[in-house]
């Protein structure tokens, strides 16, 4: 379970460049909890998973995991519970390592100090295992380095990585935004089985709106530094495009000229 707590992040504060990324921000993710998060250009998407993920410190609230208030906890304190995937397949994975030691290296997150990241013979048998869950026949290149894995191949390794050791809180920020639509539309698949399969709670910033609607059970959308909208069950099963567009510009208290305005 994830929390925030009237959560304001302000950036140069009390300066002429002042800006409020997050203004007394609330939300709770029950567990398995799967929630796209969307929003126009600067709307503070970024800023709220790097407060959650302890990247930034808030001003004001509290961001807790599973009632422990982690306020004061380091980014690396964190990791332990939080999986992150990026939007730049290069950013979670050591391209100069193989692909086995990137995955002894990840499962040692949440396992208790002076553990060794080694590969043993029973971690490798765990990695082909769920290497091969993937369906990309990475479980035949467990020695290959990570540099030489396409961007697709990259993310779906990212994406196991984060995952595999079950972590409390799954952040995903626009990880499929920067691969070509097949491979964008592969790791998106992955995503939704990975994260339904572990009942895994998920906050996923996403520009395609469409991917906004079809996945998750609930649906918050940002603009300004605020949630302004939060939709779950069967109002955001029936939500088309057009009828969130609609909502967004009743909100706003403006017609949008188009969905670019969301979409970024
Ligand atoms: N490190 C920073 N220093 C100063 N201002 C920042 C910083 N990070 C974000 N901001 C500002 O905070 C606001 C929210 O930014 P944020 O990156 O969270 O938006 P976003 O919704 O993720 O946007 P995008 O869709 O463009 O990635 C923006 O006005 C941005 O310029």
């Amino acid at each position: 379970m994830l929390t925030l707590s009237n959560v304001t992040k302000i950036f140069y504060p009390y300066s002429a460049d002042e800006k409020i990324a997050l203004s007394n921000v609330s939300l709770t993710l029950k567990e398995g909890d799967f929630v796209t998060v969307i929003g126009s250009n600067g709307a503070g998407k970024s800023t709220l998973m790097n407060v959650v993920s302890g990247v930034l410190a808030q001003e004001r609230g509290d961001v807790s995991i599973d009632g422990t208030i982690v306020n004061g906890m380091s980014e690396h304190e964190r990791s332990r519970w939080i999986g992150r995937v990026f939007q730049d397949p290069m950013a979670g994975t050591a391209p100069h390592m193989t692909i086995e030691e990137n995955l002894a290296l990840a499962h040692l997150r949440g396992a208790s100090r002076g553990l060794r990241a080694g590969v043993t013979k029973e971690k490798r048998t765990m990695f082909v295992e769920q290497l091969r869950s993937l369906g990309l026949g990475l479980d035949s290149r467990l020695t290959a380095r990570v540099g030489l894995l396409s961007g697709g191949e990259r993310q779906a390794l990212s994406l196991l990585m984060a995952t595999f050791t079950q972590p409390k809180v799954l952040l995903l920020d626009e990880h499929t935004a920067a691969l070509d639509p097949s491979r964008a539309a592969l790791v998106t698949e992955l995503t939704d089985k990975i994260v339904n399969e572990n009942r895994l709670t998920t906050l996923m910033i996403t520009h395609n709106m469409e991917q906004a609607i079809r996945l998750g059970n609930r649906l918050i959308m940002m603009d300004k530094g605020k949630i302004i909208l939060d939709i779950g069950g069967e109002e955001k099963r029936a939500l088309t495009v057009e009828s969130l567009l609609d909502r967004f510009a009743a909100i706003r208290g403006e017609k949008l000229a188009d969905e670019r305005l969301v979409l970024g």
